[in-house]
């Protein structure tokens, strides 16, 4: 029998824990037959960003045709999209493609530098957004795009259904690892108000969680998991990847994308 695919439009990470490298680990992991689309190649590693070389547009055009006029998609997720000539690309072959579409409008790494500028998030929000059958932003990425700060958990809730409302998203997850406190987020449906909470684990190492749970979401509904599902499915398998991270690297490490099997095999 065939597999699920699933294909990430992403931008790299040599070091391997954020970007499409933990994209395509988390398919693999889930049992989906991964895809990659690299719109820009990132000199980066656990410390920050280095340096960046953007494809140009009409090579992302390229890849994504090259992709599915050969192979299935039952799934699609977007991170880093720099600029916005790529995200017309991407806007106008996302409508030829019948399969969810998970967004992580990626904007700045956790080490602060700014992966995808200003003016250009802004055509993101206008123009990617309604597109997405699922964005999934954290905090700073929720405050740019609604104009406004979110300080706790209420917020959070109101900007999840106002994502989903006003700026046309099929669906709102919004991520409170950058809050205190519990890891509580927030998952709106156009219909009701869903939250995934786990106790939050003591660990810097958190490079990438944001790439690796949209991923594990795209993965699970590749398979045909409804969203709800596939959402509370990709939050086990992050919250695990944090549990078992790896102290690798001089900044904040990479997480375990082994870690279900590893919980699987000592329980
Ligand atoms: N220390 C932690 N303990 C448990 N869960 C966490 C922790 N930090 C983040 N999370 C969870 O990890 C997921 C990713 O959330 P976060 O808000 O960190 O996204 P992000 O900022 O996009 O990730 P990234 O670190 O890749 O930028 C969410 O489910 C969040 O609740
Ligand atoms: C290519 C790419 N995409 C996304 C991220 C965000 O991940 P993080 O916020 O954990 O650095 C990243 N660092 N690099």
């Amino acid at each position: 029998m065939n597999p699920a695919c699933v294909l990430t439009i992403a931008g790299t990470d040599p070091s391997g824990g954020a970007g499409i490298q933990a994209d395509l680990k988390t398919f693999q992991e889930l049992k989906s037959y991964g895809m990659s689309v690299v719109t820009s190649v990132v000199a980066q590693n656990t410390t920050g960003v280095k340096d960046v070389h953007h494809l140009p547009d009409s090579f992302i055009r390229e890849q994504l045709f090259a992709v599915s006029e050969d192979m299935p998609v039952h799934a699609v997720k977007t991170g880093m999209i720099a600029n916005k000539e790529m995200m017309q690309v991407i806007k106008d072959w996302v409508q030829t493609i019948d399969a969810p579409y998970i967004m992580d409008p990626v904007m700045i790494a956790q080490s602060g530098d700014p992966l995808v500028e200003q003016e250009e998030q802004i055509y993101l929000k206008r123009h990617l957004v309604p597109e997405s059958t699922l964005v999934t932003p954290n905090i700073p990425e929720t405050e740019t795009l609604l104009n406004r700060r979110i300080d706790h958990e209420e917020d959070m809730k109101e900007a999840a259904v106002e994502i989903v409302e006003q700026l046309g998203a099929g669906a709102a997850l919004v991520k409170g690892g950058h809050l205190k406190g519990k890891a509580v987020d927030f998952l709106y449906d156009g219909y009701q108000l869903h939250s995934f909470e786990e106790e939050r684990i003591d660990s810097a190492n958190t490079h990438g969680t944001g790439c690796t749970y949209s991923a594990a979401i795209a993965a699970y509904m590749s398979q045909g998991y409804p969203l709800t599902q596939a959402v509370e499915k990709g939050k086990h398998f992050v919250t695990a990847a944090i549990r078992h991270s790896f102290d690798l690297g001089k900044g904040d490490g990479p997480t375990n994308h082994f870690a279900l099997r590893r919980e699987v095999f000592h329980s």
